[in-house]
């Protein structure tokens, strides 16, 4: 059976992964993620997971394994939002979020030498209303740092999503329920398969 890499530094791939029962080991790849001239926000998370996949094919230790990518951007009236580069862009975030809805689109690939799969999740988000003191002292605890749309649902951030339609896991980094039937498809092991 194939092995597979989690071709990510994030530790919020990582736990989702193991969430699901998955045996895998990590690479780690860098690639560029600046949006193309006039690309949509589906086309790059698209392209970006695509590129973090063929970084980590590049690298394998294992000719014959297995490599999951993915990329997370928040989409705004088609504005593609990314983790903040600082204080400013962050509360500038939280203040175009606040009081509306927004799209969360992750892109997951799956690729081997042979063969690669791509699924695109998209969720939508809707904020209530966040006031500028609200919007500073959550700045300021350093969670929406290195999160894309300078916030994160599975932590304080939580307070401010009053509704949710699609995949939470999705918005977290990782959508369960698609990366378990691709992994099903390339006939890598999950929970309910190593089961008995
Ligand atoms: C919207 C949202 C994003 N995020 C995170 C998920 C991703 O880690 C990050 C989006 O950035 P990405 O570029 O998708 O991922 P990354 O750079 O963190 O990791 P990788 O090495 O796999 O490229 O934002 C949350 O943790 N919670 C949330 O609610």
């Amino acid at each position: 059976m194939s092995s597979l890499y989690l071709a990510s530094a994030s530790p919020r791939r990582r736990e989702l992964l193991q969430q699901i029962g998955v045996p895998f080991s990590l690479l780690a790849v860098s690639v560029d993620e600046t949006p193309l001239p006039h690309e949509t926000a589906e086309d790059y998370v698209r392209r970006v997971a695509l590129d973090k996949a063929r970084a980590g094919l590049a690298v394998l230790p294992d000719a014959d394994a297995c490599v999951l990518a993915a990329d997370t951007s928040v989409v705004l009236d088609q504005r593609i939002l990314g983790k903040p580069a600082d204080r400013a862009e962050g509360l500038a975030m939280l203040a175009a979020l606040s009081g509306r809805s927004h799209r969360v689109l992750t892109a997951i690939v799956l690729a081997n030498r042979g063969a690669c799969e791509v699924c695109l999740v998209d969720s939508e988000v809707e904020f209530r209303a966040i006031d500028a003191t609200e919007a500073q002292a959550y700045w300021d605890s350093g969670e929406p740092q290195d999160k894309a749309g300078g916030y994160a649902i599975q932590g304080w951030g939580a307070v401010f999503v009053n509704q949710l339609r699609g995949s939470y896991s999705a918005v977290v980094g990782l959508p369960l329920c698609e990366t378990a039937q691709l992994l099903d498809r390339f006939g890598l092991p999950r929970w309910s398969k190593s089961a008995g």
